[in-house]
């Protein structure tokens, strides 16, 4: 059998993985929270995982770095996908990717009058063609983390960003006022890598596609 790597992020994305991985026999020999090793050994010698940013895993899998990983559709659509398979949605990592603004921010109002809203974002790409559908003429600015932050010192009107709880938003004194589209995290395949090692990670896709129902 090839060697295989999986690319996956610390957090949420490994813990829900995990049960993914024990389904097709796989478990990690080191646990990445606590762990400061960027390259893990799995119980399968010819298995190893890597820990990268959410955000990246998609670029090791393109550049054939990892075979295959475990990302967001939020990171998908940024990423663009380019030279990668995403066969499975395994249904973990499930969040709403909002629109955001203050409690007292009168938005309906504010879309309706054609204001120009300054938008802060990590997800410029999604963030663009919401508006752009909408016919919203809106400034981003783009951030790479908390940006519920943004619309309480002024940085801006609006946030675009993921929201599971609602938590963040509430004590923030934030309210949601769109939905974008709904997120989970999808199994992404290097293209490449599927033909020439297909015989090593088949069964890896067969197992975690048996796994979605079950995990
Ligand atoms: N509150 C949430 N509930 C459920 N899933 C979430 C939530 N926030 C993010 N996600 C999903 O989990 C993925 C990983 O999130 P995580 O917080 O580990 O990384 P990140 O901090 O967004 O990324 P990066 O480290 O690259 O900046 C996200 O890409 C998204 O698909
Ligand atoms: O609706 P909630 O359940 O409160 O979740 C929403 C929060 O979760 C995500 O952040 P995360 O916890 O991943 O923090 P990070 O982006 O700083 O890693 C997201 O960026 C929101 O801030």
């Amino acid at each position: 059998m090839a060697n295989i790597t999986i690319a996956l992020s610390k957090g949420r994305i490994f813990e829900d993985t995990a049960p993914f991985l024990k389904a097709a026999g796989i478990v990690a020999q080191d646990d990445p929270d606590t762990s400061r090793k960027l390259i893990i050994a799995t119980n399968n010698p010819k298995v190893r995982l890597i820990m990268v940013r959410a955000s990246d895993v998609p670029t090791y899998v393109q550049y054939g770095a990892a075979d295959l990983g475990v990302a967001g559709k939020d990171v998908m659509l940024e990423h663009g996908g380019m030279g990668l398979y995403q066969p499975l949605d395994l249904q973990i990592a499930r969040c709403r990717m909002m629109v955001a603004v203050p409690e007292d921010f009168d938005y309906e109002s504010a879309v309706f009058q054609g204001a120009r809203l300054r938008v802060a974002t990590k997800y410029l790409k999604t963030a663009r063609d919401h508006f752009a559908d909408k016919g919203m003429h809106v400034d981003l600015i783009k951030l790479y983390g908390s940006m519920e932050l943004a619309p309480l010192v002024g940085l801006a009107d609006a946030i675009v960003d993921l929201v599971s709880s609602g938590n963040t938003l509430k004590a923030n004194q934030l309210k949601a006022v769109e939905e974008i589209m709904t997120i989970s995290a999808r199994l992404i395949i290097n293209q490449a890598a599927l033909k020439l090692k297909r015989e090593a990670i088949q069964p890896l896709l067969e197992a975690f596609k048996t796994a979605i129902k079950t995990v």
